[in-house]
C-alpha cells in the first residue's frame, strides 16, 4: 500500500507523520470555491475530493495499491463560512468577529484510491471559543503574519494558541488533519495502524 498526501500545507504534512506512515507530497492547482448549493459538511468532503483528483490526474501510473488523501478545513461562526484571509485588513476583521465565543472549523477529509475504484471520505467539527480579544492585540497577532494562509486567520498550534479559552473536540482537526477520522480511512482502504 503506498500513500500520497495532496496538500501544499506544512501542517498536515506533519500531522500525518504522526501516523507513522510513509507517504509521498504531491500539489495541483485547483479552484478551491466551495459548492454553496451543498450542505458543508458535504461541500468540503468535494473539495478535498476535487484536490485529490487533480493530484490523481498528475499520476503517471494508476495503481490500485496506490492512495491519495486529501483534506479541506474551514471555520464557520453564524452560517459564516471563513477561508483563508485575502490581507491583514481581512484577518483582523475575522478575528475580531470570532473574539469571545464559540465557532466550529470543519475539516472534510478524503481517500481516493489511485485507479478512481474506490473513495472514501468522511469530516470531523471540533468547536473552538476565543476568550474575548483587544484590538491591540489582534493588530500585534495579525503584525506575525502568522493567520494570513490559515482559515479564520489563526493557527492553534503557533502563537493563536494565546486566543483560545476552550476547544471541544479533535485538536488535530483544527490544525488541518483529524488525525483518528483519517486512521478510519485508511484503515478502511486496508492499512493496519495499532491493529
Ligand atoms: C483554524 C486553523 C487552520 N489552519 C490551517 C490548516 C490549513 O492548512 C488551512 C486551511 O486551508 P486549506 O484550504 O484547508 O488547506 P491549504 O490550502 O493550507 O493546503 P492544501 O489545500 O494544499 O491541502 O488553515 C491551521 O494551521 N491552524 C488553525 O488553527
Amino acid at each position: 500500500m503506498k500513500l500520497v498526501l495532496a496538500s501544499a500545507s506544512p501542517r498536515r504534512q506533519q500531522l500525518l507523520k504522526l501516523l507513522g506512515l510513509d507517504f509521498q507530497v504531491l500539489t495541483a492547482d485547483i479552484d478551491e470555491t466551495l459548492d454553496s448549493a451543498q450542505p458543508l459538511a458535504s461541500a468540503i468532503q468535494d473539495l478535498a475530493r476535487r484536490k485529490a483528483r487533480a493530484v490523481q490526474e498528475q499520476l503517471p501510473e494508476r495503481p490500485a495499491d496506490l492512495y491519495i488523501l486529501a483534506a479541506d478545513t474551514v471555520v464557520v461562526l453564524e452560517g459564516q463560512i471563513l477561508g483563508k484571509p485575502a490581507n491583514a485588513r481581512e484577518a483582523e476583521a475575522m478575528l475580531q468577529f470570532l473574539s469571545g465565543r464559540p465557532h466550529q472549523v470543519m475539516t472534510g477529509v478524503v481517500l481516493l484510491r489511485a485507479d478512481g475504484e474506490s473513495c472514501y471520505s468522511d469530516y470531523a467539527v471540533t468547536e473552538v471559543t476565543f476568550r474575548p480579544l483587544t484590538a491591540n492585540e489582534i493588530r500585534a497577532y495579525v503584525a506575525t503574519g502568522e493567520p494570513l494562509d490559515k482559515a479564520g486567520a489563526y493557527g492553534i498550534q503557533g502563537l493563536g494558541s494565546l486566543l483560545v479559552d476552550r476547544i471541544n473536540g479533535c485538536y488535530y482537526n483544527v490544525v488541518g488533519l483529524p488525525l483518528v477520522k483519517t486512521m478510519q480511512l485508511l484503515r478502511q482502504a486496508g492499512w493496519r495502524i495499532l491493529s
